[in-house]
């Protein structure tokens, strides 16, 4: 998992101050650990052809080409008789010239349809996974002019035409990004310079220009002011290589319509801390760059697997080339400007050229390798025969017109392939590289940040107890003020105080009449006697009013409690009145209820009578008919039917002729001797179920609630009379005394209202007892008058 570096949110690209600069410049390689073993191995050598273009198929002689590239992918033949050519290496003859054959074995020969893609994963990648390593790596691009240098370092900027710089750029971060090593941390840097007419100048930084390599014995070589930028993504580099693309040196030759007319360096710096033991995702990558070369791959995982056992920091640095391309001046017909520019690239790649074939001197000696010739050969001074993994592509035009110069470059990459150089892991342990000061310095950033926090809290309460001091202080300030404040004035009064009792005891002192005191005089003396008479006839008039005042008021207060007894009293006999009222009320209601009770018994007694004796008659009636059809005459019979049957009493039979006849007499004027018979045959009240017998009682117990009734009605009547006149009037009286007394009455305006409520509650009885009266029955009504 990537460490803190890459993890850090974006923010606007940071330049690297230049305090902060690695002490390990561009071609100066850092503090090596004694035990690293170097990796000695040649350069690697590629070459791609690319496809031939519209200018070169389109050239006043018909197209031919001069490449032949064997079916081993790693050996190519150059002719200007290619198509004679075979693969065995032999000159070819036509029209009786001979065509000699060149042919060039490399590590790799791409032909034109070849991909981006393939070469970068041939070309490339080992050199880029070697820089996660902690290896310095180079690719140099190197050959003629428009032969597809910078479409090969850069191409298009998405989709499959990218080149090795943004594939490159990928495989960095996709890597820092799948590392799941805990604690690794990763910090990415970033600088792209030129060289243009042989001044060095930064390409991210374009005031920067005349740039200087220099050499010091603790940080070796260093371009002194390059700019180096904190990279968190691929897109943070994307972004910075337009603008370094921007600021690039370029213009339109015949050969090519954008040429690049300095040299660029694009320069990727991966430092990395890992925890010791911690397994590197790269280990099988560089097995795929150990496998072009066996033996260095070994060593090289030898050394990483070494410095693995430590905690370390290693710093890879990848530098990503892009010459100028080469030209003939005859050709191009580049004058002024362009010439000049002609004439220092090709000076330069010359020196390049001197120094890969002094490197590769068949002498084997090495006394002078001639790196100070030029700016290019100085800065690529580590990469070629130093402490570098190099890889070098050659790029070829495959058209004949370009046959010399195909040549030039097949060969020079032929010679680059012979030069060794000794890669070792940067592998820092002395704390010197920027990843570990940066720890460094976060630690202790953080930990100032800690403290100051701590004295930011401090402070603020310190400033919230000066605050509350200073608060204090003002407050008591204040109440000192006010305190003074009162003290002048408390002071200057006692002092009026004590200046006005001085001069009324000096102006006093002073007030003498002929010599005597004022006071001793006799006129004053007079005066002073006449004055207290007058004030003591007037304080005893007013005692005397004041006296007359009480006793009248004594007086009314007096006879306003006579009528406030009264009225207690009257009250009282009230409320006893009403109480009797309310009880007479009660029997009263009792009695009459129960009066109607017997009436209502009365009544039924009276139906059953009239029931029984219809049934009598009926009997009778139906005792004459049987009796006068009957042949036995029963004399019993005969004797109870009595007149019934003789007929004599048909009359009266025919009154009754029907139970519900018209004039059927009411049953209670019935004939007395059908009573007395009826007793004398011995018909009981009871035994026929007549109510007869029970007739006296309830007449007497009617007649004793009657009289009940007209006692308690002469007593209500007696009562209403006393209310009225007696009461009444009294009440009456009360009213109309206080009214005479109207001081009094508004002293107390209770009293005058309970008098009116008093007034107007016996009128109110009055009407209720007289109406209650009005609806007596006329008995009662009898009964009371
Ligand atoms: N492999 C390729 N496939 C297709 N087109 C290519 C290829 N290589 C180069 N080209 C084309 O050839 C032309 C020249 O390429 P490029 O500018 O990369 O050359 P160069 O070597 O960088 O030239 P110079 O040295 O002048 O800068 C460009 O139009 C480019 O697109």
């Amino acid at each position: 998992m990537a460490g803190d570096w890459a993890e850090r949110p974006r923010t606007p690209l940071e330049e690297l101050p230049s305090s902060q600069w690695p002490e390990q410049a561009l071609t100066e390689g850092p503090t090596f650990d004694a035990s690293d073993a170097a990796c000695t191995d040649s350069i690697k050598v590629f070459t791609r052809v690319r496809p031939p273009l519209e200018r070169e198929r389109r050239s006043y002689l018909p197209y031919a080409d001069a490449v032949l590239i064997h079916p081993d992918a790693r050996t190519l033949s150059l002719s200007e008789n290619v198509s004679g050519t075979s693969l065995n290496g032999a000159a070819s003859v036509e029209n009786g010239l001979v065509y000699p054959t060149h042919q060039f074995t490399y590590d790799r020969v791409f032909g034109p349809d070849s991909q981006q893609a393939e070469v970068y994963e041939h070309a490339a990648r080992g050199a880029v996974l070697s820089t996660l390593q902690g290896f310095n790596a180079t690719v140099i691009a190197y050959g003629q002019t428009g032969t597809g240098k910078t479409y090969t370092m850069e191409g298009d900027r998405v989709g499959p035409g990218r080149g090795i710089i943004p594939r490159a750029i990928d495989e960095v971060f996709a890597f820092i990004e799948n590392d799941a090593a805990p604690r690794s941390k990763y910090l990415v840097r970033a600088a792209f310079l030129q060289i243009y007419n042989e001044v060095i100048s930064d390409l991210l930084k374009p005031a920067q220009r005349e740039l200087v390599i220099r050499e010091d014995p603790r940080r070796g070589k260093y371009v002194h002011g390059l700019s180096e930028w904190v990279v968190r993504s691929p897109a943070e580099v994307y972004q910075l290589m337009e603008v370094g693309a921007a600021a690039r040196m370029t213009g339109a030759t015949k050969l090519n319509e954008r040429s690049s007319r300095s040299h660029a360096v694009f320069i990727l710096i991966v430092e990395q801390s890992r925890a010791p033991g911690a397994a590197g995702g790269a280990d099988d990558e560089m097995d795929q760059f150990r496998g072009l070369t066996p033996g260095m791959g070994r060593k090289a995982g030898a050394a990483a697997a070494g410095a693995r056992e430590r905690q370390s920091v290693s710093v890879g640095k990848l530098n990503l080339v892009d010459l100028a391309g080469s030209e003939r001046v005859h050709i191009t017909g580049a004058t002024g400007r362009r010439l000049e520019e002609s004439k220092r690239i090709n000076s330069s790649l010359s020196a390049l050229g001197n120094v890969i074939a002094a490197l590769t001197d068949a002498r084997g000696a090495r006394a002078h390798v001639p790196y100070r010739d030029s700016k290019l050969t100085r800065l690529l001074e580590d990469s070629l025969g130093g402490n570098c993994k190099t890889t070098i592509l050659a790029m070829i035009s495959p058209a004949l017109d370009a046959f010399p110069e195909s040549l030039s470059t097949a060969k020079f990459a032929q010679r680059a392939k012979a030069v060794r150089n000794a890669a070792r892991v940067n592998e820092d342990l002395d704390q010197r590289t920027l990843l570990r000061r940066y720890e460094g310095e976060l630690r202790r950033l953080r930990a100032e940040l800690q403290q100051r926090q701590r004295d930011v809290v401090d402070k603020r309460q310190l400033l919230q107890v000066e605050e509350q001091k200073r608060r204090a202080e003002a407050d008591k300030l204040a109440a000192i003020t006010a305190l003074e404040q009162r003290s002048r004035e408390f002071m200057a009064e006692k002092e009026a105080k004590r200046r006005l009792e001085a001069r009324i005891s000096g102006m006093q002192s002073q007030l003498l009449i002929g010599g005597t005191k004022v006071e001793d005089t006799p006129v004053f003396r007079t005066l002073l006697a006449r004055e207290q008479q007058r004030m003591r006839g007037e304080y005893e008039q007013r005692l005397r009013d004041l006296e007359s005042e009480r006793l009248t008021a004594e007086h009314d207060k007096a006879k306003v409690d006579r009528y406030k007894a009264l009225l207690v009293k009257q009250r009282d006999i009230m409320i006893a009145l009403t109480a009797r009222l309310n009880e007479r009320d009660d029997s009263i209601l009792g009695l009459q209820e129960e009066l109607e009770a017997y009436d209502a018994h009365q009544k039924r007694l009276e139906d059953t009578l009239d029931m029984r004796t219809s049934e009598l008659i009926a009997l009778r009636k139906a005792a004459v008919e049987h009796s006068a059809v009957s042949p036995v005459k029963s004399a019993q019979l005969a004797l109870a039917l009595g007149a019934w049957a003789t007929g004599s009493g048909h009359g009266q039979n025919a009154a009754i002729a029907g139970p519900g006849g018209e004039d059927a007499p009411a049953p209670s004027l019935l004939a007395p001797n059908a009573l007395e018979e009826r007793a004398a045959s011995g018909d009981s009240a009871e035994a026929s179920g007549s109510p007869a017998g029970a007739a006296p009682a309830d007449a007497q117990e009617l007649e004793a609630l009657r009289e009940a009734c007209a006692v308690a009605a002469k007593e209500r009547a007696a009562l209403l009379t006393i209310l009225d006149a007696k009461v009444g009037a009294l009440v009456a009286d009360i009213a109309h005394g206080l009214r005479e007394l109207p001081e009094q009455a508004q002293a107390h305006p209770q009293l005058q209202a309970r008098v009116d409520a008093l007034q107007r509650l016996v009128a109110a009885t009055v009407r209720a007892m007289s109406s209650g009266a009005n609806h007596r029955p006329p008995g009662e009504l009898r009964g009371m008058d």
